[in-house]
């Protein structure tokens, strides 16, 4: 690959994918009268949270959808939460409901992840949607990193069967679905966790590397086969030399030489999460789930 086509750019591949999914809204709503909405909730006053949800609430207007939000306060109870999210499930107005997280610490996260209606549950992290994924059924939802990651990798690997793929951070949010998705596709699968012996042997024997773990600067040069294809999930808060920045899960500079193609950080993965996002809630308006 030439020098400065390694570059996977993320900003491009999801603004196509945006103006493709706005033209399906606007189609759905001309000629079936059904506006997609999504009611996204957030709980509490974390600043990174309000950016997302402030970008989430922007990007579903600017592809022809509605967006309604709730934010509630810090303090709120499990109770009133879940009573929230029937009120949602049964409003037939709202298709799709992304409950921000994290959630306050009151709050637990699994029983209100299972309170959303499976249909929709456009961030696919209800126990039914992580089921039917784990079983190879195309019937749900997709969480929407992994589903843009694999664009991604798709973008560059046409053909991803027989692959070594090391998926680096065992999230249920991730690492978990995307290691599914890459099975799927005809990888080789290794995950690597907290407790892995040696995570950089694990990840010098891989084609894809795929990197979740929540740690800057993890994965180092020496880390990569060379022409592998690096996919940085990571969104690590830096305080660098030029103030604060937004930083991957990778060392860039020194997996860049050794990588046949890299996603940056910001550009890469952060806004296919949104457009996957807005696909879903289409989805859920249409009445279909992933495909
Ligand atoms: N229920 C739920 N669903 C989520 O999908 C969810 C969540 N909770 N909680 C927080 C995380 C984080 N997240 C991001 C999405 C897009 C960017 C994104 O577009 N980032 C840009 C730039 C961001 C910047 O520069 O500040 C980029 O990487 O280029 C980042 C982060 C979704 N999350």
């Amino acid at each position: 690959m030439e020098a400065g086509g390694k570059l996977i750019n993320g900003v491009a591949f999801a603004r196509q994918l945006r103006s493709e999914i706005r033209q399906e809204a606007e189609n759905l709503h001309a000629v079936h009268g059904i506006l997609p909405t999504l009611a996204v909730v957030m709980v509490g006053e974390d600043p990174a949270s309000a950016v997302y949800v402030r970008n989430k609430i922007r990007a579903t207007e600017q592809a022809g959808m509605r967006s309604v939000s709730h934010h509630l306060p810090a303090s709120t109870q499990e109770g009133e939460l879940l009573a929230l999210i029937a009120a949602l499930n049964v409003d037939e107005t709202v298709h799709g409901i992304l409950v921000q997280l994290p959630l306050p610490e009151q709050i637990n996260r699994d029983a209100v992840l299972d309170a959303i209606a499976p249909a929709k549950d456009v961030d696919g992290f209800h126990i039914v949607n992580a089921g039917l994924l784990a079983v190879g059924r195309h019937d749900g939802f997709i969480p929407c990193t992994p589903k843009g990651c694999m664009m991604l990798l798709h973008s560059v690997l046409p053909e991803l069967a027989g692959l070594h793929a090391v998926v680096v951070g065992c999230s249920n949010i991730v690492g978990r679905p995307m290691a599914r998705l890459l099975q799927q596709a005809g990888c080789t699968v290794t995950v690597t966790h907290l407790q892995t012996r040696d995570v950089a042997a694990e990840t010098r024997r891989a084609d894809i590397v795929v990197v979740a773990a929540g740690h800057p600067g993890l994965v180092r040069g020496d880390w990569i086969k060379p022409g592998a294809v690096v996919i940085d999930v990571g969104i690590n808060r830096a305080e660098t030399p030029q103030g604060a920045r937004i930083v991957g899960d990778v060392a860039f500079d020194e997996v860049y030489p050794h990588a046949a193609a890299i996603t940056p950080v910001p550009g890469g993965v952060g806004p296919m999460t949104i457009a996957c996002l807005l696909q879903n809630t289409l989805r859920a308006a249409q009445g279909l789930a992933a495909d």
